[in-house]
């Protein structure tokens, strides 16, 4: 595939994360303006309320842009999904007709504050990285082994919607229980060894009924679109409370995603079969497609004061064992109803080599092995106002599908009620 081009200039430059073939679903405002659905172009948001008013563009009877959120079209499904795409194409593409008409709804990216694109309604998140998988199990249990169950099951736990936020919320460094392991009763307070998780995030966008189990290839027609996923993670906490039922407070306090969503249909282009199954998986989870992303991404931490962000690994989406199809298709297995908004974690992304290790528990191997930032300045885990970056695009011929960036900042931990 290569670059498809826009009469937005800005578009056709090899290094925009957004040329015409990608198209990423967005919540904007300028001002004190309502937030509203729009589309990046280049260095523009085509803003797709105003669009729907001057009717140049219409999905249903009822307004689908003039909303804090795509779930509405999300809920539409794939039919819609690709008529959508294809009508945004025709308007945006050199030599359009259109151009004169949809000039004056774009909008500078750099005057917008971006929104949550979605309202997610649940969250879910897996561990179907088997570099992380096999470093967690070193670092904590002391055995790079497999659990028995991981090479036949998508493993994962039931994660909070209510603290997923948007790209460049801050985050308050979580007060929780703990124990240190020579301590001999647990304390609360701030964690002191807080971490990031490099993920991807899969959109359910259209849903499937409670009691009704569905295949790995109709998983991944339900699936709209992806960000980039940070499950910030408490290790301290989650140390301690994790046996037997998994975590729980270490990973509740915040869940950052990229602003932009990025579709399936953009991504297509890029997709990689699963790798070599060690195991044969049982039938229910057969599937006939590719069901991940050949997606570079890059963890970076810029600690407050500093001019630019540190580079702390790289690594790559097509690394994963478990496609989000699979996921989905193994959580609606049992007769979970999946909906429209679920937002599905992928599991932490490492590769094989330290270089590629997507939490700074690997990075720094649980704090006995510090990294050192461009600054000078070392690190084991976050400090207080240090900014954690996350980076991603699928890198075509002379283009780029990016995703922007998921960064948060950590502040100080609140003071709790006494
Ligand atoms: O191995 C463990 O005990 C813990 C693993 C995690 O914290 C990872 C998790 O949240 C799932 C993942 O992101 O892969
Ligand atoms: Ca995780
Ligand atoms: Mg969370």
């Amino acid at each position: 595939m290569t670059l498809m081009k826009s009469w937005v200039t800005s578009a056709n430059t090899p290094d925009t994360p957004f040329p015409l073939n990608n198209l990423p679903y967005g919540v904007f405002s300028v001002g004190d303006e309502d937030a509203r659905c729009g589309v990046a172009i280049g260095d523009m948001i085509l803003d797709m309320a105003a669009l729907e008013t001057a009717e140049l563009i219409h999905l249903d009877d009822d307004a689908a842009f003039d909303l804090p959120f795509w779930n509405d079209v999300m809920e539409l499904g794939p039919d819609i999904w690709a008529k959508l795409r294809a009508r945004l194409h025709e308007m945006l593409a050199e030599g359009s007709a259109d151009q004169a008409a949809i000039e004056p709804y774009l909008v500078p990216l750099a005057d917008a504050r971006l929104h949550m694109p979605l309202m997610v309604s649940e969250y879910t998140d897996f561990y179907a990285g088997r570099q992380h998988a096999q470093n967690m199990g070193a670092i904590l249990r002391g055995s790079p082994d497999l659990p028995a169950n991981w090479l036949h099951i998508p493993v994962g736990y039931n994660g909070r919607a209510s603290s997923v936020v948007v790209s460049g919320t801050d985050i308050h460094r979580p007060n929780g229980q703990s124990k240190a392991p020579d301590a001999d009763v647990p304390s609360f307070g701030p964690s002191k060894r807080l971490d990031i998780e490099l993920e991807m995030g899969a959109i359910v966008g259209t849903s499937c009924e409670f009691g009704t189990p569905i295949t790995v290839d109709q998983a991944d027609a339900m699936i709209f679109g992806y960000v980039l996923l940070n499950d910030w993670s408490a290790r301290d906490i989650q140390g301690w409370e994790y046996l037997p039922l998994g975590p729980f407070q270490g990973k509740a306090f915040g869940t950052s995603i990229s602003p932009w969503i990025v579709t399936a249909a953009a991504l297509d282009p890029f997709r990689t079969a699963t790798p070599a199954r060690e195991k044969e998986l049982l039938p229910y989870l057969d599937s006939t497609i590719d069901g991940l992303f050949d997606i570079e991404l890059e963890v970076l931490m810029q600690p407050e004061g500093a001019a630019k962000a540190t580079s702390l690994s790289k690594t790559n989406y097509s690394r994963m064992y478990y496609s989000a199809a699979e996921q989905l298709c193994h959580h609606a297995s049992g007769g979970c109803g999946m909906n429209s908004g679920d937002l599905l974690g992928s599991g932490t992304i490492s590769g094989p080599d330290k270089s590629e290790y997507g939490s700074l528990m690997e990075l720094s191997w649980a704090g006995r092995d510090p990294f050192t930032l461009d600054t000078g300045e070392t690190r084991t885990f976050i400090e207080d106002n240090d900014t954690l970056i996350l980076r991603g695009g699928a890198k075509g011929d002379g283009y780029q599908i990016g995703f922007g960036t998921c960064e948060g900042t950590i502040r100080p931990a609140v003071k709790f009620p006494t």
